[in-house]
């Protein structure tokens, strides 16, 4: 019965019109959000829900009755509402105050508290962690606390729909998510439904099952999180710029604001061939910005932003069984921020690095290639070697002055793999296991590091502009290294 059925709602204060024909269903279970700039009607629509706001026309319907024919006692019994700014008097215990919301459930003037009472009450402060305080002064605690004590309160009301005004607002990180992954679990687990203000575009792309987006007080979507929070839709309604990207761990969208200023980035400097430093054990690249970076490093992998970058020198019977610690330690005694750091490591000698700066009008590019290629593996045979590690590898970095979008960092690093390939090819470096010709070795790395400044480089596959010059790079510099090493350290 508990669903909630808001049709053609017109309605505001003192015949001020705020919110304008508003229509949605919320049903018994869901976890339902209402997003909008400051001053949209969500506070309003909110109060018409609970039956403290008269409305000017349309109906609200609490499952199959108008909530005009609900006594507050009953709807009390049914609907409880957090509100923002709760003007309880403070004197009361934290105990008190939740047994207040009892009160929906007393009958006659002679109340008598239950057992049956106690227990809800009890349960509800130890769901919201604030049994421990019960005897104390509501006026003692801090703001999240006092949050989490009116959150109690309205749950010892046993709701069928919770109303709640941003519910995390005061509370500290720790306490968002468990406040909303417990409102998320009662909506499962209970069929509790609820309605919740967000101002937090991103909790509210977690939580909620679906989102009403409110501006000037009409419906502008109504939809899942994925369909109402799209760049376009939140940078009209929100008015600012905003970006939107996948949450790395869930399938759900994550907004990111762009401060004014966020493409200056470093100024107009750019990486060359002066950044980098040839040390005995370790070569170093220090950008003077931070480098958007996708890479299959040791320590730094993956996608982000860094502005180190280290290919370290171990010798050929290294072995640490935890490599990554290992690697972090060795670059914090270096005096470099294993936060701000891409770390690889390599048994091929410093000295026989190959690194070079290409140009393109728009754009330009720094390779640095090690390749040791004793353990070279012919990839369309590679299920004839045993799983046994050894020492030569090849690791690949690519610096680009430019702009590059998300697709171009993966074409690149085709584009790279293609180039190294060939050079393997051209010198005939044989996999010792097959005798064929290998494509690469069982430990190579790559690295593809952009400013993001400068023009847009859309596609870096083999014939555009940026695929080009990777490709020479690549190649040559690959071509340059092997050569450099097999001279030198011919085992490797
Ligand atoms: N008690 C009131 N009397 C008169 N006007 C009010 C009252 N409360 C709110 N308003 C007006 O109604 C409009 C909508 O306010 P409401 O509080 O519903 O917005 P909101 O979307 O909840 O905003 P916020 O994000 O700032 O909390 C605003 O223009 C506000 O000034």
């Amino acid at each position: 019965m508990t669903s909630i059925k808001v049709e053609n709602l017109f309605g505001g204060y003192s015949g001020e019109p705020v919110l304008t024909d508003v229509s949605f269903t919320v049903e018994q279970g869901e976890f339902f959000g209402i997003l909008g700039p400051n001053g949209s009607g969500k506070t309003t629509l909110l109060k018409m829900i609970s039956g403290v706001l008269p409305f000017l026309k349309g109906s609200i319907f609490v499952g199959d009755r108008s909530i005009q024919s609900f006594s507050a006692k009953e709807l009390a019994q049914v609907i409880a509402v957090l509100s923002q700014h709760s003007s309880q008097a403070f004197s009361y215990t934290v105990k008190e105050t939740v047994a207040l919301g009892r009160y929906a459930h007393k009958k006659g003037l002679f109340q008598t508290w239950s057992q049956k009472d106690e227990e809800v009450v009890q349960e509800v402060m130890q769901w919201t962690g604030i049994e421990k305080f019960q005897e104390q002064s509501l006026e003692f605690l801090s703001g999240g606390e006092k949050q989490r004590v009116f959150l109690a309160q309205a749950l010892a009301q046993e709701p069928e729909i919770l109303l709640l005004d941003e519910p995390t607002n005061h509370l500290d990180l720790s306490y968002q998510k468990d406040l909303l992954d417990l409102l998320h679990k009662w909506t499962r687990e209970k069929g509790l439904t609820i309605i919740s203000i967000f101002h937090d575009i991103n909790l509210a792309g977690l939580y909620c099952d679906r989102i009403l987006l409110l501006e000037d007080g009409k419906v502008i979507k109504n939809d899942t999180p994925k369909d109402v929070l799209t760049e376009n839709t939140i940078q009209q309604v929100f008015k600012t710029k905003i970006e939107m990207h996948q949450h790395p761990k869930v399938p759900a969208p994550l907004m990111v604001l762009l401060p004014d200023d966020a493409l200056e980035n470093g100024g107009t400097e750019e990486v060359t061939e002066n950044h980098v430093g040839v040390f005995d054990d370790y070569i170093l690249l220090q950008s003077p910005m931070m480098l958007k970076t996708m890479s299959s490093g040791v320590i730094g992998s993956g996608i982000g932003w860094y502005n180190t970058f280290i290919n370290r020198y171990v010798d050929k019977s290294y072995h640490s069984r935890n490599y990554r610690e290992e690697l972090k330690r060795f670059v914090v005694e270096e005096g470099l921020d294993p936060s701000n750091t891409v770390g690889m490591m390599t048994a091929v000698k410093m000295e026989n690095v190959q690194y070079k700066q290409y140009l393109d009008k728009d754009f330009s590019i720094l390779v640095v290639v090690t390749a040791g290629v004793g353990n070279a593996v012919d990839v369309s045979r590679s299920v004839e070697h045993p799983f046994v590690y050894r020492p030569g590898t090849i690791n690949t970095w690519i610096i680009v002055n430019g702009r590059l979008s998300e697709e171009a960092f993966i074409q690149s690093i085709i584009t790279a793999t293609e180039a190294k390939v060939k050079a393997l090819a051209e010198l005939q470096i044989p996999d010792q296991e097959t005798g064929t010709i290998a494509t690469g070795t069982s430990t190579d790395s790559i690295l593809i590091a952009a400013t993001q400044k400068g023009k847009y480089q859309e596609f870096a596959g083999t014939i555009t502009p940026l695929g080009k010059l990777i490709g020479k790079g690549v190649y040559e510099c690959t071509l340059e290294a092997i050569q450099k090493s097999l001279k030198r350290s011919p085992d490797l």
